[in-house]
């Protein structure tokens, strides 16, 4: 089938980079992305670029040439899905908060109302995409609702999981290493493959069986998440030997059967991905009884809530064995640079604890808004929402928020900090001035010449 028309549900951080990308090299199918978050369409089809709900490097340019030509944002989502010929499911999957499975299972309840309303407002035949992360046989569960709808209608179910990493989402979508698609109807593989062919070489389309697609993106974050833990792990051996995790790195990532890439050690993953989908893998190798399986992977966050956690523990230690009414510089609160997202960040659960020990805390991003800041705190119900307003300051400039600072906490790793006046920082600073460069971006020996009692982690 010669796809025309597509519709894709969920305007977020995958379903806009990826559906602008697949807009832009197919000028000639129509691309409709739909969402019941009608504030977050507004914000794609706000006439100011710049205010996007997602921050990527490169997408408004893309959003911007195609809007309104071949891509559209829409509240419509009936209209859309009839319309369309082949229909993506990117909404977002989330740990389940409550009954069976809750703190591991994903919950579902978003992915089987769209299957639901698929079936409910469809006239004409479909190929529905799974692009959202799903445990793998969620598409035995799509198409039981898709199938039992007695209107006749086929519908064709195909895995095509997304391996964009946010910050270079666009560069990702535009060379990705792979693109893998599961089905069983080879039609319908081969009309989904003919998107990507506009832009990616045949060879790296790869074509799989259902479950194999769905168990592979779990997989691949698994292994990606494991690395970070690993070297993670690592770190903190050589904070007590006197190795360099940077080196170590470094030697071990040359050996080509390793390889250099995910193993930078840091203050700990976040990002709205791997811990969600690393419980996930978790929980149905348990409802497998493979409880050793389980275990192996559960281990993965385990190691880095501890890496969390030590991270604000060795800050405290260091600051004397208190932070008690001290002021802390945040700097960076998105989950990684070159993203707005602050989702699973690990300067939220350094701050929550920083506070529990009474600390003040000063935070700067370059690209996340004070309501977000205060939102993942208040979120965690640790203490009040008052409390938080209280002891969270934030500031548009990183050098109002150092003022006065005891420490500083590195927290992501924007390309804006490298280059910050930092004798000016040390200048303002209490003294001894401390930094915890929970991402390795300063030079040890540059700082200590500063003034800055310097702290790296894994060194
Ligand atoms: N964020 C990433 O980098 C990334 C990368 C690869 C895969 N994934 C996976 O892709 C999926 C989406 O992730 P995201 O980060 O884009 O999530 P997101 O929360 O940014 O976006 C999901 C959107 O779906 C909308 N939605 C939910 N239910 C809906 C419904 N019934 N009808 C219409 N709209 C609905 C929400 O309002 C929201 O805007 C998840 O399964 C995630 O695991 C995410
Ligand atoms: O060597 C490294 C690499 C990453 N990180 C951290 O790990 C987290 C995740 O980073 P990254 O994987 O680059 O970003 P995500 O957007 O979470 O992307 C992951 O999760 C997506 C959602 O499933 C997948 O599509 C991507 O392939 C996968 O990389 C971030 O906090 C990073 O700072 C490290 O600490 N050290």
């Amino acid at each position: 089938m010669t796809i025309k028309n597509i519709c894709c549900i969920g305007a977020g951080y995958v379903g806009g980079p990826t559906m602008a990308v697949i807009a832009q090299k197919n000028p000639h199918i129509k691309v409709t992305i739909v969402d019941i978050n009608a504030a977050r369409i507004a914000a794609w089809n706000d006439a100011d670029l710049t205010k996007l709900p997602v921050y990527e490097p490169g997408l408004a340019a893309i959003v911007g040439a195609t809007r309104g030509k071949n891509l559209f944002f829409s509240t419509d989502i009936d209209q859309a899905i009839d319309a369309a010929d082949m229909i993506f499911i990117s909404v977002n999957t989330p740990t389940k908060t409550y009954g069976k499975g809750k703190g591991q299972a994903a919950d579902l309840k978003y992915i089987e109302l769209c299957a639901r309303n698929i079936a409910k407002v469809a006239t004409t035949d479909k190929i529905v995409v799974e692009k959202s992360t799903l445990p793998v046989r969620t598409a035995e569960a799509i198409k039981s609702i898709l199938h039992n709808t007695g209107n006749g209608i086929n519908f064709h179910i195909l895995s095509n999981p997304e391996f964009l990493a946010e910050g270079t989402a666009v560069d990702d979508l535009l060379q990705p290493d792979r693109v893998l698609i599961g089905g069983e109807n080879e039609a319908a593989i081969n009309s989904l493959a003919t998107v990507y062919a506009s832009w990616v070489p045949q060879a790296r389309i790869l074509k799989t069986n259902l479950w194999s697609s769905e168990l592979s993106k779990l997989t691949a974050n698994a292994f990606l998440a494991q690395r970070v833990s690993s070297i993670n792990a690592i770190s903190e051996l050589c904070e007590l030997t006197g190795a360099n995790v940077d080196e170590v790195a470094k030697a071990i990532g040359t050996d080509s059967r390793i390889g250099p890439k995910f193993l930078k050690a840091s203050v700990g993953f976040g990002g709205s991905c791997f811990q969600k989908d690393i419980l996930n893998l978790v929980y149905i190798a348990r409802s497998y009884n493979l409880h050793e399986v389980a275990n192996y992977w559960e281990q993965v966050i385990i190691m880095n809530d501890h890496q969390k956690r030590r991270f604000a523990d060795r800050l405290i230690k260091t600051l004397y064995n208190t932070v008690s009414g001290k002021k802390i510089a945040v700097l960076g609160w998105a989950f990684k640079k070159d993203t707005n997202d602050t989702r699973e960040s690990a300067a939220i659960y350094v701050t929550d604890h920083l506070l529990n020990e009474q600390a003040h805390i000063a935070v700067h991003d370059p690209k996340v808004p004070a309501e977000k800041v205060y939102t993942d705190l208040n979120y965690l119900n640790t203490r009040t929402e008052a409390e938080n307003q209280n002891n969270v300051a934030v500031y548009t400039n990183a050098y109002d928020a150092v003022k006065d600072a005891h420490a500083i906490a590195i927290m992501t790793e924007w390309d804006a900090f490298k280059t910050l006046d930092w004798e000016a920082v040390y200048s303002t600073m209490q003294k001894p001035a401390f930094i915890f460069d929970g991402r390795n971006i300063l030079d040890k020996h540059t700082m200590e010449a500063i003034g800055f009692e310097y702290h790296a982690i894994g060194q």
